[in-house]
C-alpha cells in the first residue's frame, strides 16, 4: 500500500512538528535535508511529508491527495471545513486578539468601525456574534501598521507573546479564541485506512499529553 502522505505547515510550526514526529520513532533526516524537494519520505517510508503554506495544508487535505495535515486552528477557523480534526497538538501555541492603539475607546460613537486582518472570516464571525456592523479590510501582513497609518480602526490578529503589539502603542481590548497546531485527516482516508492513521494519532497523543 502507498504511504500515508501528510501535508506539514511549513515555518513557525515545522520544527516542532519534526521533532514530534522523531520522538514518537520516525526518522526525520530526509526532511531535515530536504533542499528544494517538496515531497519527502520519513521513518523507514512509513509516510511521505509534504511541506506547504498553512492554507495550502487544508487544500491538500480536502481534496484528498494528502491523508493528514498539522496546520494552525487560526487556518482551520479562516478557511477550514470538510475534514476531521483529530488532535489538538499543544504548540504553537498563540491567540487571536481584538487591538487597538493605546487608549482608544473603540466600542464608543455610532460610526462603523473598519478592522484590519489577514483573517477576514474570524473577524466577521467575531462582529457577526456582538452583532456589531463592521467594515473588514484584508491586510496580507505587519496588520499593526494599519492602525497607525489610519488605515484602521483596529486589528484582529494573531498574539503571540504580545512583543509586536507593545512595540507599535497598540493594546488588545478583547481576546477572541486559542490557538494551537492541529491533525487534520481527510474524511475518505479516516475511513479507508482507520487503522494507520489511528495508530500514529495515539502516539501523538502520548507525547503531546
Ligand atoms: N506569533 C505567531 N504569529 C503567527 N503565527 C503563529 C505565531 N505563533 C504560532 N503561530 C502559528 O504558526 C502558523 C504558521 O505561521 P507562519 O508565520 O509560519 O506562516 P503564515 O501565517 O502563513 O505566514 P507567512 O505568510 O509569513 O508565511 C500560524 O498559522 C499559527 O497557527
Ligand atoms: O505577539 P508576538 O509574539 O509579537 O507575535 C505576533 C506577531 O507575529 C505575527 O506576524 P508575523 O511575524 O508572522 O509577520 P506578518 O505580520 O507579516 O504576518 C502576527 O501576525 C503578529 O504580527
Amino acid at each position: 500500500m502507498k504511504p500515508l502522505r501528510i501535508a506539514l505547515t511549513k515555518g513557525r510550526l515545522e520544527k516542532t512538528t519534526i521533532e514530534l514526529l522523531e520522538k514518537i520513532g520516525y526518522n526525520c533526516d530526509e526532511v531535515k535535508n530536504k533542499g528544494r524537494r517538496l515531497i519527502l519520505p520519513i521513518g523507514n517510508n512509513d509516510f511521505e511529508v509534504v511541506l506547504a503554506k498553512a492554507a495550502d495544508v487544508i487544500t491538500y487535505v480536502e481534496h484528498g491527495v494528502c491523508d493528514l495535515g498539522v496546520v494552525g486552528k487560526d487556518t482551520i477557523l479562516e478557511n477550514g471545513s470538510s475534514f476531521y480534526e483529530l488532535l489538538d497538538l499543544g504548540f504553537g501555541k498563540c491567540r487571536f486578539a481584538l487591538a487597538t492603539k493605546k487608549d482608544t475607546d473603540f466600542y464608543s460613537g455610532y460610526n462603523t468601525k473598519t478592522i484590519a486582518t489577514k483573517y477576514p472570516n474570524v473577524t466577521r464571525a467575531f462582529f457577526d456574534d456582538k452583532d456589531m456592523d463592521v467594515r473588514i479590510i484584508k491586510i496580507e501582513g505587519s496588520v499593526e501598521l494599519a492602525p497607525l497609518v489610519g488605515l484602521a480602526d483596529g486589528i484582529v490578529d494573531i498574539v503571540e507573546t504580545g512583543s509586536t503589539l507593545k512595540a507599535n502603542g497598540l493594546e488588545v481590548i478583547e481576546w477572541v479564541c486559542d490557538i494551537s497546531a492541529r491533525l487534520i485527516a481527510n474524511t475518505a482516508s479516516l475511513k479507508l485506512r482507520k487503522a494507520e492513521i489511528e495508530e500514529l494519532q495515539k502516539k501523538l497523543e502520548a507525547v503531546t499529553k
